[in-house]
């Protein structure tokens, strides 16, 4: 009899032709790491092996209970499968999540799991990585009793009542799936190819079906063999190491902190109870959903009769269809509508989400700072205007932020705070707070054009439109970088965002110029190389998907089948021609490095410019607002993969190919950390710091 809480275990990836090994136990309910500790892996190992152990108890003749309390995730659920019985706290979570971190449950758990559970619905748990509440634990049968009193007593007293009955028919590694209804090889294959859809290149979904199958279909010792296997080539994966990165980035960005020395752990939150959002076009529509989903009471303000009609509606369906999804009810008495600003005047916080027109948000700002509460904070939305400006215009610039959400922004995870010179360290915090408990991933970054994300992302278009010019098409570019890992690439999102996006900040900031599209001039701005291409689609009414056709055809305004378009290719063909520009064969590596290597470039800009902390700020903001490839990390992150000095190289490469693209040219931090032997990533704030104390 004995009473277990597993909770840290460890892998050994030297042994490791994906031998899993354990490292002692820890009370689950202490703090600290859950499951395995991360931090561990790829160290050289200790300890007794976690398999064997876990064979050990399974076939011993005394009946073992675990008693699961706080998280019994990974390793922790492993250990418990093994055990003959096991009792969760109703608070308890459970979950094979090994798979969010480039692996597979390979201490059996891809073994026992369906054994005991069934196929369909292990694979659901081990493919999502999710984690169930004590409650669904005992629904699926995953534990045998839950409890809302002291876990080990009760598995004290259970152990008791079971003492002296036979253990063989407990022993879950002895049992056979349960078996699924229809053809299990058909199950399999349709399983399979969800999931290579869905992983677009991510491996360990992949190997994590590989493994149900095998305990499916081979005996047990068999199974085991093939999770050791399949482990083998996950642990030794980039992939791996990137997701255990990304994991620990999320982590850091919310102790942040900024040039000017205000941190996180000496700056405390004020207090928001109640939240405005003003403006109900499609951002702030999702702003003010994913308020009201966190609980807070919303006031949200449009002006125009008509829109605020037509948002009430989408706004409940918005609501509702979350809460069918979750399982709860809509909270819809969150929501009050008002078409007067008068109505924000006893809020805590306000978000302004209109449109992007620096003399209406500035209008708007002069508004709230008169209607306001003396300390509400005020928030902009803006995607990349001068947040200082428009805290300039009210009474307390220091309680006015940026948060810039990415849409559709009840769903999308990434929150940018944007910090203004003049912006308070509570300020900061609070911002950075309420985007935590509307479930974000909060970056501080600093106030510049486009901030961190759109800053970058000039970088990369432009690259994108000068490949058009130089022989490449949009169906060459978007399956580069698909093949990459973004599930659209970026002539298909322009397309589906709207190219008119683009074209109107292009005006706004002198770029596209009505009327020239021929001479020397006409691909040269403000002093360096410009595609008017994008110019030239807009003015010709191609939109996108909403007009029917933008860089692709899709059959009708509103189609979402984006196909190459004929009309299309011979456009580019005469605009080539008429610049004199000759087409040359463009390779997808040559697409990935001018695009990728551009944007990376800017981002070591950014860091060496101070508006972003960090290279983990940066890879959260590519990873949960642009889409970036999870298992590759991030932007900075996969630099230092491929390898600095590579990156630096080509970049000098593509810039003597182009001088006038200043894009290209390898910014100084980048050269000096080749120069100081490119250290990981993990170095590199030192390496900023240093820089900029000899500044
Ligand atoms: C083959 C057998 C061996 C093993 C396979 C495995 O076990 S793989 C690991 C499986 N476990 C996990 O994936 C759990 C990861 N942790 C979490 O999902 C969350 O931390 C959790 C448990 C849901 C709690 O979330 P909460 O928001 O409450 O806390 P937070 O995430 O901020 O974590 C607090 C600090 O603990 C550190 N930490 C958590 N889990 C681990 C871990 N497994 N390894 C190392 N460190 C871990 C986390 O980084 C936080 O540290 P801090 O310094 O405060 O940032």
């Amino acid at each position: 009899m004995g009473g277990f809480c597993g909770n840290k275990n460890i892998l050994a990836p030297k042994k490791c032709s994906g031998e899993a090994r354990h490292r002692g136990l820890t009370q689950n309910s202490a703090p600290g790491p859950k499951g395995a500790d991360i931090k561990e892996f790829g160290d050289s190992e200790s300890g007794p092996p976690l398999i064997p152990m876990i064979h050990a108890i399974e076939a011993g003749n005394k009946p073992m209970v675990a008693a699961i309390e706080g998280f019994a995730l990974g390793g922790g659920l492993e250990l418990a499968l093994g055990c003959h019985y096991r009792i969760a706290h109703s608070k308890a979570r459970l979950g094979l999540p090994e798979v969010t971190l480039g692996l597979l449950p390979a201490a059996g758990g891809s073994q026992r799991l369906p054994r005991l559970i069934g196929v369909p619905a292990a694979l659901d748990l081990i493919i999502t990585g999710r984690h169930v509440t004590a409650a669904e634990a005992l629904q699926l049968g995953i534990v045998d009793q839950v409890t809302d009193h002291h876990t080990v007593d009760a598995a004290v007293k259970f152990a008791l009542s079971v003492a002296g009955r036979p253990l063989d028919a407990r022993r879950i590694s002895s049992y056979s799936c349960p078996p699924v209804s229809g053809d299990l090889d058909a199950l399999f294959e349709e399983v399979m190819r969800k999931v290579r859809r869905g992983a677009r290149g991510a491996i360990a979904p992949v190997a994590c079906v590989q493994a149900v199958r095998a305990a499916a279909t081979l005996p047990y010792a068999r199974g085991m063999e093939r999770e050791r296997e399949l482990m083998a080539t996950l642990f030794t994966s980039g992939q791996a190491r990137a997701l255990q990165y990304s994991f620990f980035a999320q982590r850091a960005v919310s102790r942040w902190s900024t040039p000017s020395g205000a941190r996180w752990d000496a700056s405390a939150p004020k207090p928001v109870r109640k939240v405005a959002v003003i403006g109900l076009g499609t951002m702030g529509r999702g702003i003010a959903v994913a308020l009201a989903q966190a609980g807070f009471p919303v006031v949200s303000v449009e002006t125009q009769e008509k829109q605020l009609t037509e948002a009430k509606r989408a706004v409940s369906q918005m609501l509702e269809r979350g809460a069918k999804r979750r399982g709860v009810a809509a909270p819809l008495d969150k929501m009050s509508y008002s078409s007067n600003i008068q109505a924000v005047a006893d809020v805590d916080l306000v978000i302004e989400a209109v449109f992007e027109d620096m003399g209406l948000k500035k209008k708007i700002f002069q508004q709230l700072s008169a209607v306001c509460k003396p300390d509400a904070l005020l928030c902009t939305n803006t995607s990349s205007l001068d947040v200082d400006q428009l805290a300039s215009q009210t009474r307390n610039p220091e309680l006015v932020v940026g948060m810039h959400f990415f849409a559709p922004a009840h769903v999308m995870k990434l929150l940018e705070v944007v910090y203004g010179p003049r912006s308070s360290p509570q300020a900061l915090a609070t911002a950075m707070q309420l985007g935590k408990k509307m479930g974000k991933v909060s970056v501080a970054v600093g106030n510049c054009p486009g901030f961190v994300g759109n800053r970058m992302l000039k970088a990369y278009v432009e690259q994108a439109f000068f490949l058009l010019e130089e022989g490449a098409t949009p169906e060459l570019v978007d399956s580069a970088l698909e093949e990459f890992g973004f599930s659209m690439g970026f002539f298909k999102v322009s397309d589906l965002s709207g190219l008119d996006v683009g074209w109107k900040v292009r005006k706004e900031d002198g770029l596209a110029l009505p009327g020239v599209s021929t001479g020397p001039s006409a691909r040269i701005r403000q002093g360096r190389r410009y595609s008017p291409l994008g110019d030239l689609l807009c003015q010709r009414g191609r939109f996108g998907q909403k007009t029917g056709s933008g860089w692709y055809q899709y059959g009708k305004p509103g189609g979402r089948v984006a196909t190459p378009d004929p009309w299309l290719h011979s456009f580019l063909e005469e605009y080539r021609a008429q610049h004199g520009l000759v087409p040359r064969r463009i390779d997808p590596q040559e697409v990935l490095e001018r695009c990728l290597y551009a944007l990376i470039n800017e981002g070591f800009r950014i860091l060496e410019d101070g508006i972003a902390a960090g290279p983990e700020d940066i890879d959260c903001i590519y990873v949960f607002g642009y889409g970036w490839p999870h298992y590759r990390g991030g932007p900075m992150f996969y630099a230092a993969m491929v390898g600095l000095p590579k990156v630096l190289e080509r970049l000098e490469h593509y810039y003597r190919a182009h001088p006038d693209v200043p894009d290209l040219q390898p910014c100084s931090l980048l050269r000096r950390l080749v120069a100081s032997g490119s250290p990981p990533v993990q170095k590199w704030k030192e390496a900023i710091k240093k820089l900029h104390s000899q500044l």
